[in-house]
């Protein structure tokens, strides 16, 4: 069971307390027992389950909760932190890198695991932060490992180490951690080979490589989809060379959760990391709280305002935009922009569910390629417009017969097209117009906001939203929970 359909089914055991007048112990058991065959399913460790379900019956005490308290709400946040508890790997102290200083960070994990790949990502990530990172290569054992590893150094103009004949792992490990040393290298990341819990002959090597170059950091990679194993090959991994954190892989695609869970609770160590894609921006601080709460289809509003900050960068557009928008000139151009900001945000389901409220089920896998398609549709129509027609904001010029014909075949559209997408940029002017009507836009972006007219636009807001999609969005109770969020945010 994917991730997706891991929290879907968590929430839906949840949202069936709802539905029935009474909570009493045995609706408690059963909507736990609905959870437990979720998570066994998305291959959480036996133990773990049971645990969880031990600790939320301890916590819900229904007698002692009084007639008035919302039960499902007191339910609901006891298996939220118990999920987030499950997550806690100890001290994340104890993965910091101290600058300057000289960092030795030895990765391991299962064969194909994405070790290589997250190596580059991770120092790149620390590179960004003005570390001065080097990669070596201590994968004697995949032949085109080292390649590989000196393609990704490249592309991210990292020095590498690492060599075609030494034999042994140890060796060029120590040979490579020294050079970097002394040349003053603070980040000396040692990529060794896959490895599994059975090849006891690899494990010895592991721990060879691990005494000749006395990393402070070990951390074990695990692929997101591993499945039940993850636990028993975690805890291989920590007893050998004390790993002290995890970075989990692929959780761009069909990953369980459920390894993830165990592999924290088998090293004893924090998830510091995902990786979401090849690529090697494709990598993510982990955090906790706003992993459960997206798993929970809680959504993630700092997360969403951080990946809209990402692809807005220039203050003066979003001025400019502000600026246009008040005075209702909602143009084609501006929605294609929009559209253009929507497409760099990266796969639309991931950005959807950051938003409280929308959980996965509204933006299911299919759909999301679907709308991605339809975006790019309406732009490839846009393309073939001219400068004035992008920049009208009259829908009289923008109607013309002769017109909608010259955009579809100047576009290789259909006329049903091109007229769908005019019916959308009517739709989103009208919202827009409406929208801005009575909001108190900060007159600066770069004065403070204030966190009261912010709250009562997003009010508004929710008055204006029809009601289908007030109810998508969880109804009334998710938007005053969006509110809360934003107090912390602004
Ligand atoms: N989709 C996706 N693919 C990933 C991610 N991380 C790594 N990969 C892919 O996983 C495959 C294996 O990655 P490697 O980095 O070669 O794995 P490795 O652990 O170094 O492999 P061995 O050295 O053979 O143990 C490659 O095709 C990577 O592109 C990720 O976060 N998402």
């Amino acid at each position: 069971m994917v991730l997706a359909e891991l929290g879907q089914r968590i929430s839906r055991a949840l949202g069936s307390l709802n539905s029935v007048t009474v909570v009493d112990e045995a609706v408690l058991d059963a909507c736990l027992k609905e959870i437990a065959t979720a998570l066994l399913q998305a291959d959480v460790n036996v133990r773990l389950v049971a645990n969880l379900r031990n600790n939320v019956k301890k916590r819900v005490n229904m007698e002692q909760l009084a007639s008035g308290l919302n039960k499902q709400k007191v339910i609901e946040k006891a298996v939220f932190d118990e999920l987030c508890a499950m997550l806690d790997g100890g001290d994340p102290k104890k993965t910091e890198l101290r600058k300057g200083k000289t960092n030795v960070v030895m990765f391991v994990g299962l064969q194909g695991a994405g070790k290589t790949t997250t190596c580059t990502k991770y120092a790149y990530l620390w590179k960004k932060k003005g570390f001065k990172p080097a990669m070596v290569c201590a994968d004697t054992f995949r032949a085109g490992a080292f390649d590989q590893l000196k393609q990704n150094a490249t592309k991210a103009q990292i020095p590498f180490y690492g060599s075609y004949t030494e034999t042994d792992p140890a060796i060029i490990a120590q040979q490579g951690v020294e050079r970097f040393k002394k040349e003053g290298r603070d980040l000396i990341i040692v990529d060794t080979s896959g490895r599994h819990k059975q090849e006891e002959a690899l494990f010895e090597e592991m721990r060879q490589v691990a005494s000749a170059v006395n990393p402070g950091h070990v951390i074990f990679v695990m692929d997101g989809s591993i499945g039940q194993a993850a636990f028993d090959q975690a805890k291989a991994f920590h007893e050998s060379v004390d790993v002290g954190q995890v970075i989990i892989t692929k959780l761009d695609g069909h990953a369980k959760g459920g390894g993830a869970l165990s592999a924290v609770a088998a090293t004893k160590s924090p998830i510091t990391f995902i990786g979401t894609g090849e690529h090697m921006h494709e990598f993510e601080p982990f955090e906790t709280q706003k992993f459960v709460g997206r798993l929970l289809g809680k959504g993630d509003w700092g997360g969403f305002i951080d990946k809209v900050k990402d692809v807005i960068p220039e203050e003066e557009q979003q001025q400019e935009l502000i600026d246009k928008i008040s005075k209702g000139e909602f143009t084609l151009r501006i929605m294609y922009e929009q559209f253009a900001n929507i497409m760099k945000m990266g796969p639309m389901g991931q950005v959807m569910s950051m938003i409280p409220g929308f959980s996965n089920a509204i933006m299911q896998p299919g759909s999301e390629k679907e709308s991605q398609a339809k975006i790019k549709r309406y732009m490839t129509i846009m393309d073939s417009m001219t400068d004035k027609e992008l920049d009208s904001s009259s829908t009289k010029m923008l109607g013309e017969h002769s017109r909608i014909l010259r955009w579809a075949r100047g576009s290789g559209s259909s006329v049903q097209d091109v007229v769908l997408l005019l019916e959308e940029y009517k739709r989103l002017a009208k919202v827009f117009s409406t929208a801005m009507k009575g909001m108190k836009l900060p007159k600066n972006l770069k004065g403070d906001i204030n966190p009261r007219n912010m709250q009562q636009n997003i009010a508004q807001m929710s008055r204006m939203l029809p009601p289908h999609m007030l109810k998508m969005m969880g109804g009334p109770a998710a938007i005053q929970s969006l509110l809360k969020q934003m107090e912390g945010k602004f």
